[in-house]
């Protein structure tokens, strides 16, 4: 295999996927490739794809036409190296915030003592030391979604898939939970796949950022983001460089809604 082969995680080739009876495809003749360590950001208008992308990456969708590789294998079923983190946290009810975190591992059979010991480890991480043995009915939105990226990142996933992972939270939260997941994820070195509408979120994030067109999906254009790592949110802010690249991204989102919107 090349070295170019191996850096690869992921890459959809002339995807195109037309839900049953649709009118028109959901995305179409979609190209893309992620490769391994890379944070991706996909923004683009509502009911563009985004999320769809998301789903075939995961397996849980067939392409119609094209294929779609993870770790150079053709993805067939359920893609099992991905973790998912969709828009609502999904945690389990009837298990407490520590079980809800362990899950993957207990999935996996990692004896009880090292289980304990990797929960309590990301409890700490995710700032929710004092909540391991609190339901997630106790916890606040934003505490549930720390327990729900926790659960995604305990078993070192080869790649991580986000939809909209801070979607339904206030400013201030997000804020936060943004830079903690650029330090944990940054640490372990792993892949990210997000869907976002929020331009600051992607470009704080992301090393790329995938615009989308809509009507049928299809890529418009593949921003790349130059922001040294490791990144403090607080500093890109304050930099000119990102007020360029925020006015850039936002003129092709805003062409892209333009489109969308007299399409429509
Ligand atoms: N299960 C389904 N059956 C039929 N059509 C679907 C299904 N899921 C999605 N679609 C359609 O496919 C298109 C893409 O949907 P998708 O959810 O991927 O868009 P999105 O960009 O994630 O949207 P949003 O930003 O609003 O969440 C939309 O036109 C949607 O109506």
């Amino acid at each position: 295999m090349s070295s170019k082969a191996s850096a690869e995680a992921l890459r959809f080739e002339n995807v195109t996927l037309r839900f049953p009876g649709a009118r028109q495809a959901a995305i179409e003749d979609v190209s893309l490739r992620v490769e391994r360590g890379r944070f991706v950001a996909v923004i683009g208008p509502s009911g563009c794809g985004k999320s769809t992308i998301l789903n075939l990456a995961a397996g849980l969708l067939s392409p119609t036409e094209g294929e779609v590789h993870f770790a150079g294998e053709r993805v067939t079923g359920v893609n099992s190296a991905a973790s998912y983190v969709t828009q609502q946290a999904n945690l389990l009810p009837w298990l407490s915030v520590g079980a809800n975190i362990g899950l993957a591992l207990k999935f996996r059979k990692v004896p009880k003592a090292e289980r304990k010991d990797r929960i309590g480890h990301w409890v700490k991480l995710v700032g929710l030391t004092g909540f391991e043995d609190h339901y997630p009915r106790e916890l606040s939105g934003g505490m549930q979604k720390r327990v729900s990226i926790a659960r995604a990142l305990i078993y070192d996933p080869s790649i991580v898939l986000m939809d909209e992972p801070f979607g339904p939270l206030d400013a201030i939260t997000r804020l936060k939970l943004q830079q903690d997941l650029l330090n944990l994820w940054e640490e372990q070195n792993g892949t990210l796949v997000f869907v976002t509408h929020d331009l600051n979120e992607a470009l704080y994030l992301a090393d790329q950022v995938v615009v989308m067109s809509s009507g049928p999906g299809t890529v418009r254009q593949v921003l790349e983001v130059p922001f040294e790592r490791p990144r403090s949110i607080g500093s890109l802010v304050e930099s000119p460089e990102f007020a360029e690249l925020y006015n850039e991204l936002w003129s092709l989102v805003k062409s892209e809604l333009q489109m969308s919107d007299a399409t429509a």
